[in-house]
């Protein structure tokens, strides 16, 4: 099968050329597998186009051997979904990817989430799971995308955009982070760079209205019940009638995909990996500070306190995914007991609809794998999770 080698020199801590040289290339040599390529990107978008024209040129299946972050997978996966297919590409059927990851980024969300990592664990074998996955032939698992729309005013008659995440689409709190981390790459190169970004943010509100879809597979939008710790169907979603409404503020609006984590300890949806969804889905975290019974309306004073709680709630993403079990007592106090109404608001969906308020500029972002877009005025995104459609398509992961 034809096998490209991807890395990209620059991204976490620039370590990827020396796991390449120093223990991927001899491994896959020991294996008698020879890739075709060997790329050191040099600019953003260097991986996608390669990988595009590529494509074009040569029939696949393919293999890619790729020693990234997130953000180039989903380049990588972005230009391909996006590109009209030309060549090769449009001769035959969508040829499949099947991607052997080493985790060389900041975050390493969907590393992290198929290789949760154990204590003690030497970084170099930890960082040569996939390969060794690829080596020893085991089947590759498929990848569930989230299709972003990004739509302008209906007056417009502009195509949408579509973005294309692999682990992340996002709005609020999760985006302004995204939007901000960015500029504290060089002074901080490593995680704390969202730490900082979430401080900036963290008593900011966004002011949209929410639709959630109903998956193919339950027919209904499903809600995570602390007490059962389990999806129920959620009380407003029925099979004539699933769609659910979420009225705003919003402080938290982060769907996912493909992952139970968005860094290796941070795992913001932890039933993705607990309880798999069946066919196309979307896990969604959601925060919204008005069902804390001590917010009383919204002003400084209560969005400077309900900052507090948004970042103890957050911080139980830390604890193994506790976030998700948190309730609220009648006076807003937060519990860990199962009792009361849940604090996060957990849904496993088929996708979303995010509206925002003209005035609400920041409640405009939307992240897709840490690519930052801006909707319109006037305009929406609107979100929904696809699965390939049969074994020999789409994208996959050595797992
Ligand atoms: N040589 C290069 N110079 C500048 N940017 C590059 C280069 N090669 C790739 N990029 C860009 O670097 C960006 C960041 O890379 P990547 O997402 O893989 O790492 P990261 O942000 O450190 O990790 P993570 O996404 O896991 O947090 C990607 O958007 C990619 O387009």
């Amino acid at each position: 099968m034809p096998t490209l080698l991807i890395y990209n020199p620059i991204c976490g801590d620039r370590g990827a050329k020396t796991l390449i040289t120093t223990h991927v290339l001899p491994l896959l040599e020991h294996a008698n597998l020879t890739p075709d390529v060997v790329l050191a990107t040099e600019h953003a978008g260097h991986a996608g186009a390669f990988v595009v024209s590529h494509l074009e040129q040569h029939s696949g299946p393919f293999t890619v051997i790729l020693a990234a972050g997130d953000g180039t997978l989903h380049e990588i996966i972005e230009a391909l979904t996006n590109t009209p297919p030309k060549g090769q590409r449009a001769a035959a059927p969508p040829a499949k990817l099947s991607f052997a990851l080493v985790p060389s980024g900041t975050a390493n969300a969907l590393y992290s989430s198929l290789f949760p990592p154990l204590p003690d664990e030497d970084p170099t074998a930890y960082a040569l799971r996939s390969v060794h996955a690829l080596i020893e032939g085991r089947p590759s698992a498929p990848l569930t995308l989230a299709l972003t729309s990004l739509r302008s005013p209906p007056a417009t008659r502009a195509p949408p955009r579509v973005a294309v995440s692999a682990v992340v689409a996002s709005t609020a709190l999760h985006a302004s982070i995204l939007a901000d981390s960015e500029a504290l790459r060089a002074e901080l190169p490593g995680l704390e760079r969202f730490q900082r970004a979430a401080a900036q943010n963290l008593t900011r509100w966004y002011n949209a209205s929410v639709k959630l879809f109903p998956t193919a597979a339950a027919g209904v939008v499903q809600m995570y019940d602390p007490e059962t710790r389990a999806f129920v169907p959620h009380q407003h979603s029925t099979e004539d009638d699933p769609i659910v409404d979420l009225g705003g503020p919003f402080a938290y609006f982060v769907s996912v995909v493909n992952v139970d984590r968005l860094e290796p300890k941070f795992r913001i949806a932890p039933l993705w990996r607990d309880v798999k969804p069946e066919g196309a889905a979307l896990d969604v975290v959601v925060l919204r500070p008005e069902r804390d019974p001590s917010v009383q309306m919204d002003s400084d004073e209560y969005r400077e306190a309900f900052s507090e709680k948004l970042k103890g709630v957050l911080g139980g993403a830390y604890q193994d995914g506790a976030h998700v079990g948190l309730t609220y007592a009648d006076d807003g106090c937060v519990r860990d007991n199962g009792e009361g109404w849940p604090v996060v608001e957990y849904f496993r969906c088929g996708g979303w609809m995010w509206e925002p308020d003209d005035i609400d500029d920041r409640a405009h972002l939307v992240c897709a794998d840490g690519d930052i877009h801006e909707i319109e005025k006037g305009g929406k995104a609107t979100c929904s999770a696809a699965t390939p459609s049969d074994d020999k398509s789409g994208f996959a992961v050595f797992a």
